[in-house]
């Protein structure tokens, strides 16, 4: 059953760790909270898990007040960044341990909770490793030991919090797939903690993107990437170039390069455009608008080169990145000067004093055939 999270706000003295958060949660889906360190995401991820609790504020699933349920009675599964296995259990004994310590009365029979753990180590494939102790394997091995253990008590809620966290690149990338695989087949209602948007962006079915205690976007992951609500969103998910708009007589331009309309009907004097690396044109044909650009350094990264651009006309650098196929193919050469125009932006006006960026009249921008 969905679970609403309607105005959750939670202060820590004078800070508000958590402020005004409405989302709500479908059966069966993964979703990624996604933020900066201090943003707030523990801090829902533990109200969630019942470890604590809002100063305001509602969660509801059906009719059910979800927070006035205890922590053992909402039926939850945890699993941390620092692995907590039980140093002196093993592998096996460690997932068993919360079938075991239930109340006589809710607790399977010995033989089953055996075939229970037995069924879960295969699915994390670690039934070979059943009687080692969590200092006989590696970082991955016992994160898969806590999520089987997460998952023997049959949660209906699985939170994670930064389970890759404490692991190597390598590693993190085989967890993720292997997890996100693992949730294809049970399809139970995660929530999962990371700071890295590459994980929240395979991973997840949606992504809340937190910050300074708020949600600022909530969408699926190409949402997120191709349409971001807020400049913070611009910012924090991708690599993009911030390019500042001003309004003239003539209309608006970032320097010699105009916007084809007034996307605000004359209401603002100022604003800031998007763009991603890969949404830069570098060869726009004479008697088109462009800026003239100096080829700074050439990053070649595998399949894609990074370009640091110098654009003095808005007196900028800026980042592009294009196919290394074509790259080769034009066969520039630090010092080249290119001609280059955004292919598609999204755009903010700043209010009256210049200060905020106006969310609401955000302004997207994309060719004909990109739309
Ligand atoms: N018990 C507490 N007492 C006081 N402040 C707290 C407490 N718990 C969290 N905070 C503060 O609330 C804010 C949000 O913390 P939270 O742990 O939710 O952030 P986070 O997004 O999970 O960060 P990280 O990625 O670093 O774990 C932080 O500024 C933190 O210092």
């Amino acid at each position: 059953m969905t679970l609403v999270l309607d105005r959750l706000s939670r202060r820590f003295t004078e800070f508000a760790a958590l402020d005004d958060v409405s989302l709500r949660l479908a059966p069966g889906e993964f979703l990624a909270l996604l933020g900066p360190s201090g943003s707030g995401k523990t801090t829902l991820l533990r109200i969630l898990a019942g470890l604590d609790y809002p100063d305001e504020g509602t969660v509801r699933q059906g009719d059910r007040d979800f927070l006035a349920a205890g922590a053992r009675e909402r039926n939850v599964g945890l699993v941390f960044q620092h692995y907590a296995l039980f140093r002196h259990l093993t592998v096996r004994e460690n997932v068993a341990f919360g079938l075991r310590v239930r109340p006589r009365r809710t607790r399977p029979p010995k033989a089953q909770i055996r075939e229970r753990v037995e069924r879960l180590l295969k699915r994390v494939q670690l039934d070979e490793l059943g009687d080692r102790y969590p200092s006989q394997l590696s970082g991955g091995q016992r994160q898969r030991v806590a999520l089987a253990r997460a998952l023997a008590v049959e949660p209906e809620l699985l939170l994670l919090d930064e389970p890759f966290g404490a692991l190597d690149a390598q590693v993190r990338v085989t967890l993720r797939r292997w997890l996100r695989e693992l949730h294809e087949e049970l399809r139970l209602t995660t929530v999962f903690v990371t700071h890295d948007q590459e994980e929240a962006l395979e991973l997840a079915d949606r992504i809340a993107v937190m910050n300074r205690g708020r949600i600022e976007q909530v969408g699926t992951p190409q949402a997120i990437y191709q349409d971001p609500a807020t400049p913070f969103v611009c910012e924090f998910i991708g690599r993009t170039n911030r390019i500042p708009l001003d309004r003239h007589a003539g209309g608006w331009s970032a320097g010699r390069w105009p916007l084809a309309i007034d996307p605000w009907g004359g209401r603002h004097r100022h604003g800031v455009a998007y763009v991603r690396p890969e949404h830069l044109a570098l060869a726009v044909p004479h008697g088109q608008p462009a800026w003239e650009a100096h080829l700074r350094h050439v990053y070649p990264a595998g399949s894609v080169t990074h370009l640091d651009l110098q654009v003095a006309d808005i007196d900028l650098g800026l980042e592009a990145d294009v196919a290394s196929e074509d790259f080769a193919r034009w066969g520039w050469q630090p010092g080249a000067v290119l001609r280059v125009a955004p292919l598609q932006l999204v755009a903010f006006p700043f209010d009256g004093d210049g200060g905020h960026a106006v969310i609401r009249d955000r302004w997207t921008w994309r060719p004909p055939d990109r739309r």
